[in-house]
């Protein structure tokens, strides 16, 4: 079977430093994986390769047989491979409803602009009650939520979410920890990137870690999750 989503001997830098050494992984269709690993090691520039932000210098990155790589980030968009960065940047003058319109405007298929609008309030109750708010004037944990909204209304084949829990407090962690647990089973697929390594692995079906831009580790996450105490020994959050 051909994976959904395949990145093979992927390597990439910032001129003369190299930052990605090889990296090869899978997602197939139905699943959701996760990346984990030290700060600084490569898994945004992963992602950004991925979406067509960055360009390796080797390697290949194939959705459903086809490389993306001669595509532009637009038309890897809109292919269905959506990604939500890091500490996503909204438009601050911008109403939470126009945000979601304008991740909509990104979606090829008009008609499932307004089911997917439904399934965003759906998941995000909050967003609904704040639609007419202005985006920088959202909490981080709404701002969060908002990002993960725009990036469905684009009407995602794989949802790719790069740190969405970075710097947010215990309950709101909780809450937006819960509602990725929910998206997982509506998403054809799913690429998680955090630091909590609890949340990754609870949320996901396989694993990757990434170290030194390689994949040094990979393994089921409900097995992972055992042993996470080892995990996280080894990657030396304890
Ligand atoms: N635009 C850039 N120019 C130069 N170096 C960069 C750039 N972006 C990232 N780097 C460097 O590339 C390396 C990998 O960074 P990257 O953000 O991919 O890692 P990461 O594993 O996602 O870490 P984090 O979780 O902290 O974001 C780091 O050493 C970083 O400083």
């Amino acid at each position: 079977m051909t994976a959904m989503l395949s990145v093979e001997g992927l390597h990439a830098g910032y001129g003369r430093s190299s930052v990605l050494r090889g990296i090869d992984l899978h997602l197939d269709e139905g699943e959701a994986i996760g990346l984990l690993g030290p700060n600084g090691h490569g898994k945004t520039t992963l992602l950004r390769c991925v979406s067509g932000l960055h360009r390796p210098t080797a390697g290949d990155i194939r959705f459903q047989g086809a490389s993306l790589l001669p595509l532009s980030p637009r038309a890897v968009l809109r292919r269905g491979v959506v990604q939500v960065p890091q500490g996503s940047r909204l438009f601050p003058r911008m109403t939470v409803a126009d945000c979601l319109r304008l991740g909509g405007a990104a979606n090829p298929d008009r008609s499932a602009r307004r089911p997917l609008l439904d399934e965003v309030f759906g998941l995000f109750p909050k967003l609904q009650q704040r639609s007419a708010q202005l985006a920088g004037t959202l909490s981080g944990g709404e701002r969060q939520m908002l990002s993960i909204g725009i990036g469905l209304m684009a009407g995602p084949r794989v949802l790719i979410l790069d740190e969405p829990t970075l710097g947010l407090a215990p309950k709101v962690k909780h809450e937006l920890a819960d509602a990725i647990r929910q998206l997982r089973g509506r998403l054809e697929a799913l690429v998680l990137v955090d630091g909590d390594m609890d949340l990754v692995l609870r949320a996901t079906d396989r694993f990757y870690v990434v170290e030194s831009g390689q994949v040094v580790q990979t393994g089921d996450s409900v097995a992972g999750a055992d042993s996470a105490r080892m995990m996280s020994l080894f990657l030396g959050d304890v």
